[in-house]
């Protein structure tokens, strides 16, 4: 049955909600449907639920604008935008028509429609949009991915462009157009929009591992945003709920309380907490309320260590603050609908570090007395960034990995013996001691005897982290050529 709309359109009121492909790549076309009586109509314009089940990406909408168009052959476009729409019309009827301006083999493909308000299209980021009113009163509406900004790079293409000659129902001569779409450039004059390339923001982005990440990132086709605790504090929940996070489609949290013994004591305890448990809670909240994907990383101090090799489904079973606070983000962060938890174990980047400490030690002639009880192995923050790169790259499975160095479990003692020996110093300079002597009097955290890991998971997914030891031997002589074996000042917030 076709019935007249309050806008004298004729809509029809029949229609079930549907979703059709086209020959430009993830732009779809959906029926909607409309629901008429004496009173006029209604519909469900966007609906995320049912249109998810159609196809439609979860492309998570921040802003709905509207423009309004008095006459009949209004012309606007056509503009290739860095975000995805979501468009149909409120009242009116309107001829679209869309261009791919991406960089690729569907460059210039074409397609045309019109849309009245059973009709929406979803237009992927890239690909140009045009439109001209077929009736007047028009209220064009859509649904956009991400806040309007001055600096977004826009795409144009010429109206009347002859490649693609589009088939306005209105000459363009006798159409209403602003000067500046007037003056857009023909296609051989277009530069392509480069493939999307997903924006990470990397808190913690001054640690060891903030910094590999925020070094490889770009080089694997990433944006990265890197903060820190001066610009963005985890642990406080106003300013994360603050962040604008329509720019943002992952996040990387490499923030965290390390400080292990500090964790312990009465000023520690809080700020432990508030980093490794609130922190990660408050970003998995964001992450969830906006569809973006969280990668946080958690720590093998989660265990007491009497189980090793870890396995990702093992009980949580910390000893001392750090691991207990670690456990407490882990928690949250595994409630994400899109989570990456990769658990690793004795970090070595650029900062502070045990390996740092002992090249520093040999240096200055100190015969130090090293633990030998506790085993596991080393992770090299350019292995660990790039482990994280290859989930993310290869869309592996959400859900936990184990990630370090491969090679055969040491001793801290048998670590810093090799350090020792790299540094041009005799390796007998490092005492084997026990846990319990070295820390008796001190006011120090429990830790597991054995952190090794299991990586079988993350090896299915095809990384493969190399070896500790040709690690370890690459960073002691690359801090040997840098004279960078001292120990850089930590400074805390009060
Ligand atoms: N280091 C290790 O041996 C191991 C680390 N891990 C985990 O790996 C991850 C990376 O560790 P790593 O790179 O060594 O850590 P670092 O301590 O080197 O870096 C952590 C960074 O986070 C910042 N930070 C602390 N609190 C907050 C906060 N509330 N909001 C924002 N930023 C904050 C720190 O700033 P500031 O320095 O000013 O406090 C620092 O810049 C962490 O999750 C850690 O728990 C797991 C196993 C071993
Ligand atoms: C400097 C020094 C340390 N040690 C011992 C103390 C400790 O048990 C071990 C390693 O020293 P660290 O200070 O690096 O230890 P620690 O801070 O416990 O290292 C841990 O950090 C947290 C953040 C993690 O998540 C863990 O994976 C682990 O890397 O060596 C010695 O025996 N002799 C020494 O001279």
């Amino acid at each position: 049955m076709r019935r007249r709309g309050t806008d004298t359109m004729a809509l029809d009121h029949e229609k079930q909600l549907a979703a059709t492909t086209t020959p430009i790549p993830g732009f779809l076309v959906f029926d909607l449907t409309v629901h008429g009586d004496n009173r006029g109509w209604f519909k469900e314009n966007w609906q995320r639920a049912k249109m998810t089940a159609l196809g439609l990406p979860d492309f998570g909408p921040v802003q709905n604008n509207i423009s309004f168009n008095d006459e009949v052959g209004v012309t606007r476009g056509i503009h290739a935008e860095p975000w995805d729409k979501f468009i149909s019309v409120a009242t009116g009827r309107v001829f679209g028509a869309w261009v791919d301006l991406r960089e690729g083999p569907s460059f210039g493909t074409v397609f045309t429609c019109e849309i009245d308000p059973g009709v929406a299209v979803y237009v992927p980021w890239g690909v140009g949009n045009a439109y001209q009113t077929l009736e007047p009163n028009t209220a064009y509406t859509y649904l956009v991915n991400a806040h309007w900004s001055p600096e977004a790079k826009y795409t144009f293409l010429n109206l009347a462009d002859e490649t693609v000659a589009i088939d306005w129902p209105i000459a363009l001569d006798d159409a209403i157009l602003s000067d500046k779409d007037r003056a857009h450039p023909r296609l051989d004059a277009v530069t392509p929009f480069p493939p999307a390339m997903p924006r990470v923001l990397v808190t913690g982005a001054h640690g060891q591992l903030g910094r590999a990440l925020m070094a490889q990132l770009p080089d694997a086709g990433f944006l990265p945003v890197g903060v820190d605790l001066d610009k963005l504090n985890i642990a406080d929940r106003a300013s994360v709920d603050a962040y604008d996070w329509s720019t943002v489609d992952v996040i990387v949290n490499a923030a965290a309380w390390t400080d292990v013994d500090g964790a312990e004591t009465a000023q520690g305890r809080p700020r432990a907490w508030a980093a490794n448990a609130t922190g990660p809670a408050n970003l998995a909240r964001v992450a969830t309320e906006h569809g973006l994907t969280l990668v946080h990383i958690s720590s093998e101090y989660t265990f007491d260590g009497t189980r090793a090799p870890h396995r990702e489904d093992e009980m949580p079973s910390p000893l001392g603050v750090y691991g207990q606070s670690k456990a407490g983000g882990d928690a949250a962060v595994a409630a994400t609908p899109r989570h990456y938890l990769v658990r690793t174990s004795w970090v070595v980047g650029e900062g502070k570090n045990f390996v740092r400490t002992m090249v520093d030690l040999a240096g200055r002639g100190i015969a130090p007395k090293v633990v030998d009880d506790q085993v596991g192995r080393l992770t090299f923050t350019t292995d660990l960034a790039a482990g994280i790169i290859h989930l993310l790259r290869h869309g592996a499975a959400w859900g936990t990995y184990n990630l370090s160095n491969e090679g055969t479990p040491l001793s801290w003692a048998a670590v810093a013996k090799r350090v020792f020996a790299l540094s041009g110093h005799d390796p007998q300079d490092v005492s084997p001691i026990s846990t319990a002597e070295y820390f008796a009097g001190k006011d120090a955290a429990p830790r597991p005897a054995d952190s090794t890991l299991d990586l079988t998971r993350i090896e299915a997914t095809g990384f493969r982290p190399p070896s500790m030891e040709e690690r370890l031997d690459a960073y002691v002589a690359q801090l040997r050529r840098d004279g960078s074996g001292q120990q850089p000042t930590v400074n805390r917030p009060d």
